[in-house]
């Protein structure tokens, strides 16, 4: 029988059903300071060990500083999570990454840049970004605390198999159109529960044609839309990007991964449960208006009216969003003031995203009344884009060029928005609160962020000349 892509390699990580559900094998597990220790706890009350601690990596990114390398810098309950944390690495002899380490960063941006992530591997991580790994043609998907402890002690996980969606994404990209807004566009489309029940394969000649960074930033929203994971089939675009990095496979065990890897695609009459079909010509460069990323227009659009959604339950969020994020019906956004940018997150910190935001900052400067801040996703990005001046193009604009974690995406740290504050941010959860009380967040690109720390307000990037 055909299979998809899910198909195959769910099958290929079944190791028996207990009780009605699926134990499936997995390959790499991923854990930060955030939703690993009470798992550790639950271990050590039971007398178990890590089983496969050469399987499990750790790295620090929610919880800490982005201008101190000192673990004390975030305040008490911070620094006791991120001590725990080194504590439990040390005691079940797991790697950790901690700040200052040159392979330190978000894990969703250091995991795939260490080569950790191979196609064909299923990973879980303690994290709903986790889907971001799916761009690797990997089976990538968060897991709660109580998961997180049943891998650490089985190196398997109790599943129940999704169904299959696929969207395909095809036709020409618009100027300035990035993968940020071809994502939110998705999701404007098919709903922020749209894709519930489901992993989602992204297909489609414009997902080709992306770099693995624009691939990740694509599958990291999946979850955004409801989705359980996101997948792109590995192409030679996945090969290049992969071969030579730290933990990818060498000299003959590379050869031998590349020709298993090759047929990991979905079989050409495989049956998804869905199909969405995406022309790429119909988007443009996407700003949110609401509290969840399916409220979602193009910059030149209008907002809609809550009376234009056929549904109560939808029109009762939209009305609520506009009240909360201090917008009316119908309005624009171009030239909508903005007090603060960020620039960061697992969805839009890596090399290409800091590349497109200094593309267009080069030579300008902040608008007076804008704070802005760049947060690299990891030590490697901010090594490469020193390496490249980026770091001088956003500081001479008068952008802050911060030291690698989550940082203002969730503020679990001190980069938090107070009341009132509206954001263009490249993260990627606009809810109430994300960013700080009553801070009021917009969902753009790397590029609509630095168009709107330089003009003050939102620009539609694509009307510049
Ligand atoms: C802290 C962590 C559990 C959380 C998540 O799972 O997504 C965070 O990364 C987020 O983005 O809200
Ligand atoms: S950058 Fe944001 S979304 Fe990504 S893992 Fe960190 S807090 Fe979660």
């Amino acid at each position: 029988m055909s299979k998809t892509l899910y198909d195959k390699l769910w099958q290929r990580h079944l190791v028996g059903d207990v009780d009605g559900d699926q134990l499936l094998y997995i390959d790499r597990h991923l854990i930060h300071e955030v939703t690993s220790p009470q798992a550790f706890d639950g271990l050590k009350e039971k007398g178990r060990k890590v089983r496969r601690p050469d399987k499990t990596i750790a790295t620090m990114d929610h919880s800490i500083s982005t201008r101190s390398l000192s673990l004390d810098a975030c305040g008490e309950t911070n620094a006791l999570q991120l001590r725990t944390l080194v504590k439990n690495c040390v005691d079940n002899d797991i790697v950790l990454y901690p700040v200052g380490d040159e392979r330190q960063g978000i894990v969703h941006v250091m995991g795939p840049e260490q080569g950790m992530i191979w196609p064909g591997m299923t990973v879980v991580c303690g994290d709903s970004h986790t889907a971001t790994h799916g761009a690797m043609g990997t089976l990538a998907f968060g897991i709660g605390t109580s998961e997180v402890e049943h891998v650490l002690a089985t190196q398997t996980l109790r599943q129940s198999k999704a169904k299959n969606m696929r969207i395909t994404v095809s036709g020409t990209r618009r100027p300035h159109v990035t993968a940020k807004d071809i994502i939110l566009y998705i999701i404007g489309q098919i709903g922020h529960a749209g894709a519930t029940g489901h992993v989602i394969e992204y297909a489609g000649d414009v997902i080709r044609d992306m770099s693995m960074e624009e691939r990740m930033t694509v599958c990291n929203m999946s979850i955004e839309a409801g989705a359980k994971a996101g997948l792109i089939a590995p192409d030679e675009t996945t090969f290049a990007y992969l071969e030579g990095k730290p933990f990818a496979p060498k000299g003959k065990s590379w050869v031998s991964a590349m020709q298993d890897w090759q047929t990991l695609k979905s079989d050409a009459d495989a049956l998804f449960d869905r199909e969405v079909r995406i022309d790429a010509d119909a988007i443009s460069p996407q700003v949110t208006w609401g509290t969840n990323p399916a409220q979602v227009v193009g910059i030149a659009d209008k907002l809609p009216s809550p009376a234009s959604f056929t549904d109560i339950t939808m029109q009762t969020s939209a009305q609520a969003a506009f009240d909360y994020m201090q917008l009316e019906p119908e309005q624009r956004l171009v030239n909508l003031p903005v007090s603060h940018v960020f620039i960061g997150s697992c969805t839009n910190s890596r090399i290409n995203d800091l590349q497109d935001a200094a593309n267009f900052i080069k030579g300008k400067s902040v608008a007076e009344h804008v704070t802005a801040i760049v947060v690299p996703g990891s030590s490697q990005v901010k090594k490469q884009a020193e390496s490249l001046g980026l770091d001088k193009v956003f500081t001479a604009a008068g952008f802050e060029w911060r030291l690698p974690g989550c940082s203002m995406c969730l503020g679990m740290n001190d980069d938090t928005l107070s009341e009132g504050d509206r954001c263009a941010s490249t993260s990627n959860r606009n809810f109430i609160g994300r960013q700080g009380r009553g801070a009021l967040t917009h969902l753009v690109s790397p590029k609509m962020a630095a168009a709107a720390a330089i003009h003050g307000h939102f620009v539609d990037i694509s009307a510049l000349e």
